[in-house]
């Protein structure tokens, strides 16, 4: 039986996931929102290479495209295999609007699986699906736009599924299938019956990692060698730990070294919330550090540093708004030399 997997989001983990199960003979579909990419798409493909893949060809697939807006509907009754929907755009895309366009697209059988980094997302998505037709999926592979049709695999990691939180979530044969469907294309897939543990474990690190690089802008690397800022990451981490405990979230207890392995590990890479700042976009902060702050409200606590980083983030946002298609780094002044 043949599975249909629509990718709704065509950037960089988008094009991972729909090149690698193109390749691997899955009926693939790409949804795009700007007629520009799905033109050049159609005409040119997609191309996935790996980073540092030395001889390694590039994966070359022809998934088929169609655009988010002026679609013609639901495409029904297309895959016996099952119908999965992969949601690879960001969190800053999630709106209720947004959920009730991909309502309309999906036909009534089709499963939504989020790879949403941060929280607040399933929540928007769940006013518009039914909870057993929603997936949470953390995913710690690393991908990067190139262009409109091309990206690179940047690193391989897992990605764990899990249902949705809630009454009547997603039935663990078709949380299974999926995990199958992923692994026959190569990806490490895991079915986690705690999902929520492994949300709040990459939320936590992405709390720590991404707006400290995107306010001093320096790869993930240096961070922890940076004077001071070993102790402000452990003062972020500490905060979000304390939350997910009030909450009853458990966690890995050691969540610091795994921090400090994530910097080690992608030590070139700019973070996602980097990237965003030296473009001039906005970032994923509202999902993450504002998602921890949202969470704290509810029980009203105080996480302090993490409000000081959100609106240090929003600041650079903001500035990036103005300034936008020009250098994000201010220019040294020939004057401000000794
Ligand atoms: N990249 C990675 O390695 C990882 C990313 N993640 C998470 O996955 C999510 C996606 O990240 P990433 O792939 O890097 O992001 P990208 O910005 O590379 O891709 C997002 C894509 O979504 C598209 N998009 C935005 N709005 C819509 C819409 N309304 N309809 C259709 N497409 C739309 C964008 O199109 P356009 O170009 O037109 O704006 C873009 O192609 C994020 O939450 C991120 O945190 C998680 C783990 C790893
Ligand atoms: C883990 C990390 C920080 C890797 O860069 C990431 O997920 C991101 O950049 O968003």
């Amino acid at each position: 039986m043949k599975a249909k997997v629509t990718i709704v989001g065509a950037g960089s983990l988008g094009m991972l996931f729909g090149g690698r199960l193109a390749a691997a003979g899955v009926a693939v579909e790409l949804v795009v929102r700007r007629p520009e990419q799905g033109r050049r798409l159609e005409a040119e493909g997609l191309t996935l290479g790996v980073a540092g893949g030395g001889a390694q060809a590039p994966l070359h697939v022809r998934p088929a495209v169609r655009l988010l807006e002026g679609s013609d509907g639901p495409d029904r009754g297309a895959a016996p295999g099952g119908h999965w929907v992969l949601l690879t755009v960001k969190q800053t895309a999630v709106t209720p609007g947004f959920a009730e366009a991909l309502r309309r697209l999906l036909p009534e059988d089709a499963v939504l699986v989020c790879l949403q980094n941060g929280i607040g997302h399933a929540e928007v998505l769940a006013e518009a699906f039914p909870l057993q037709r929603l997936l949470l999926a953390v995913t710690t592979e690393g991908a990067l736009k190139q262009t409109d049709t091309e990206a690179l695999h940047t690193g391989k990691g897992t990605t764990w599924i899990g249902a949705a939180a809630g009454e009547g979530g997603s039935a663990l044969s078709v949380q299974k299938n999926l995990a199958a469907l992923l692994e026959r294309a190569g990806f490490r897939a895991e079915v986690s019956n705690n999902i929520q543990q492994r949300v709040w474990q990459k939320l936590l690190m992405n709390a720590v990692i991404n707006p400290l690089t995107a306010i001093l802008q320096v790869p993930n690397g240096e961070l922890p060698l940076l004077p001071g800022v070993p102790q402000l990451m452990r003062e972020l981490l500490g905060e979000g730990e304390e939350l997910a405990r009030r909450l009853g979230i458990p966690l890995d207890p050691g969540l610091w070294e795994q921090v400090l392995s994530v910097c080690r590990a992608t030590a070139a890479n700019r973070s996602s919330m980097l990237q965003d700042v030296l473009a001039g976009r906005p970032t994923e902060i509202g999902a993450i550090n504002g998602g921890l702050l949202r969470e704290a409200q509810r029980l009203d606590v105080r996480l302090p540093v993490n409000e000081t980083l959100y609106t240090l983030v929003r600041a650079l946002e903001e500035k990036g708004r103005h300034t936008r298609g020009q250098p994000a780094t201010m220019p040294i002044e020939s004057g401000d030399e000794d």
